[in-house]
């Protein structure tokens, strides 16, 4: 069979911030039990910034197996682990201290080696290679879930619009040392691995992020780093924006609800397209 083309990014759009978390919260819970019902553990990925604040609705779940989770991080800056650029300290502060997760299936980047970045990544890699490895990887790893946020210049993970970073296709884990913003040295997986998992989210927030959603969802042929990333079949990417986000954008918001495969997804996105059609008959 002919490789399927990715399905249609999904886009929820919530009237409050609150709503977001509580249905993130749910989705990455469900997102899990998925995980775990077929494949026996859950493999995420997590970046930094406002996303890590969204993610505190994970604390107090019931009924979650945090036993089962391996956490990995998007992209790290090359700073301590307990400085308040690291992605792992956002997170931690925003809810792994608050959930019972065994430390040793957190993966952070070796603090020792930050001095050397390409040092930093390889090691990254190893750990990545060593994790999956073990279970599904062929060419690329498949994380069950990977958590992304989105810069206002389209960025995501540490990968910069118009970066060199960008064309990287062998490498699981590169690095930058000329970040346009915050912290300069990072690491950062890589693009061919953000489109290999099972489910990218992206998280938005504020209306300083709605022209570039509008950019992103409604003009994906620009090639942003947040358009390109629509993971290859059975693969599915989400975007949950809060009202102020998704102020701008014309792409079809979907009801909130758990979408499984791509057939779901294709269905879900063209009931969207047919109301937001006849709404803008109505009108
Ligand atoms: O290390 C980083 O900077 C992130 O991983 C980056 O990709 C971030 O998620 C976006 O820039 C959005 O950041 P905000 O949500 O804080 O605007």
């Amino acid at each position: 069979m002919p490789p399927q083309p990715p399905a249609p990014p999904v886009f929820y759009s919530f009237n409050t911030t609150d709503v977001l978390v509580d249905s993130l919260a749910n989705f990455v819970v469900k997102a899990q039990r998925d995980a775990v019902e077929k494949r026996g553990k859950f493999t995420i990925a997590l970046s930094r910034g406002t996303l890590a604040a969204n993610l505190r609705g994970l604390v107090g779940q019931e009924n979650v197996q945090w036993d089962k989770w391996e956490v990995f991080f998007c992209d790290e800056a090359a700073v301590p682990l307990e400085s308040e650029d690291s992605n792992y300290h956002s997170n931690i502060v925003s809810f792994l201290s608050h959930v019972p997760i065994p430390k040793n299936q957190i993966h952070t980047i070796d603090p020792s080696l930050i001095d050397d970045l390409e040092e930093l990544a390889d090691q990254y890699e190893k750990q990545l290679i060593d994790h999956f490895a073990k279970s599904n990887a062929a060419r690329y790893p498949t994380f069950d879930l990977m958590l992304l946020g989105m810069g206002t210049d389209g960025e995501t993970a540490s990968l910069f619009p118009r970066h060199d970073i960008l064309t990287e296709k062998d490498a699981w884990v590169s690095y930058i040392d000329d970040a346009p913003r915050g912290p300069k040295r990072r690491i950062t997986m890589t693009l061919p691995v953000l489109t290999h998992c099972y489910r990218a989210v992206f998280v938005v927030t504020g209306g300083e992020k709605a022209e570039m959603l509008h950019s992103i969802l409604d003009e994906p042929e620009i090639g942003l780093p947040c358009s390109r990333v629509r993971p290859a079949s059975p693969g599915l990417v989400f975007w949950f924006a809060d009202a102020d986000a998704a102020s701008t954008t014309k792409y079809p918001p979907t009801t909130f609800r758990w979408i499984d495969n791509q057939k779901e997804a294709e269905e879900a996105v063209a009931a969207a397209k047919r109301k937001a059609a006849s709404k803008g008959d109505d009108e």
